[in-house]
């Protein structure tokens, strides 16, 4: 297993809830053969409940420092693509693991797009589990301003619009 920067045999998926890192990570992992990790399933093992729980029992600020531990200790495939947590590249070193560590592709979407996806998905996700409507939307207009610098720094940014498999393979392999 190889750490170097030029390394794509892992690929870190990163963007905002509902872009469709979890659903295209495991299309894309298919497509490679490399093996799929998730690390929200990751964590909520690790944790032994779910992140809903997590957040109750423990706060953001502990969640955030169980998931960057999680990113660097998790043991990954020399193969696997791995769709990681909605604010897991805003928080510590995290972005700057991942890229030495593999290639990291941000699924790029709008909040319009995204909160159409999320309304009816929520119960999973604390940080929006209470907003509806145009105040999800607001909301999440208002976190993917503060995220964007986060995000951007990715290697490759993939529109999350129509977004493939064959479409990130594209990217990944010019
Ligand atoms: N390319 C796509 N086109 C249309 N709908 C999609 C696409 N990708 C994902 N979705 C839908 O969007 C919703 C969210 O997708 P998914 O769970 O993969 O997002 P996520 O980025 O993993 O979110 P989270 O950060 O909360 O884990 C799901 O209902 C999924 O079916
Ligand atoms: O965007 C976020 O801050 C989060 C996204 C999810 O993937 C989970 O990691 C958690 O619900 C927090
Ligand atoms: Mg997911």
């Amino acid at each position: 297993m190889s750490n170097t920067s030029d390394n794509i045999s892992r690929i870190f998926l990163v963007g905002y809830m509902g872009c469709g890192k979890t659903t295209m990570g495991k299309k894309l992992a298919s497509r490679l053969g490399y093996a799929f990790i998730d690390l929200d399933h990751v964590l909520e093992a690790q944790a032994g409940k779910t992140i809903t729980q997590y957040f109750a029992d423990h706060g953001e600020a502990a969640f955030r420092e169980l998931e960057s531990s999680v990113l660097k200790d998790t043991v990954y495939p020399d193969k696997a693509v791995v769709s990681t947590g909605g604010g897991l590249p805003c928080f510590f070193d995290n972005m700057d693991w991942m890229k030495a560590h593999g290639k990291v592709v941000y699924i790029k979407l709008n909040a319009k797009t995204l909160a159409g996806r999320l309304e009816n998905n929520k119960d999973d996700r604390p940080i929006l589990r209470h907003k509806h409507g145009d105040e999800l939307v607001a909301f999440i207009d208002e976190k993917l301003a503060e995220r964007e610098p986060f995000y951007s720094r990715a290697n490759v940014i993939a529109d999350g619009l129509s977004l493939t498999a064959e479409r990130l393979d594209q990217l990944l392999h010019p």
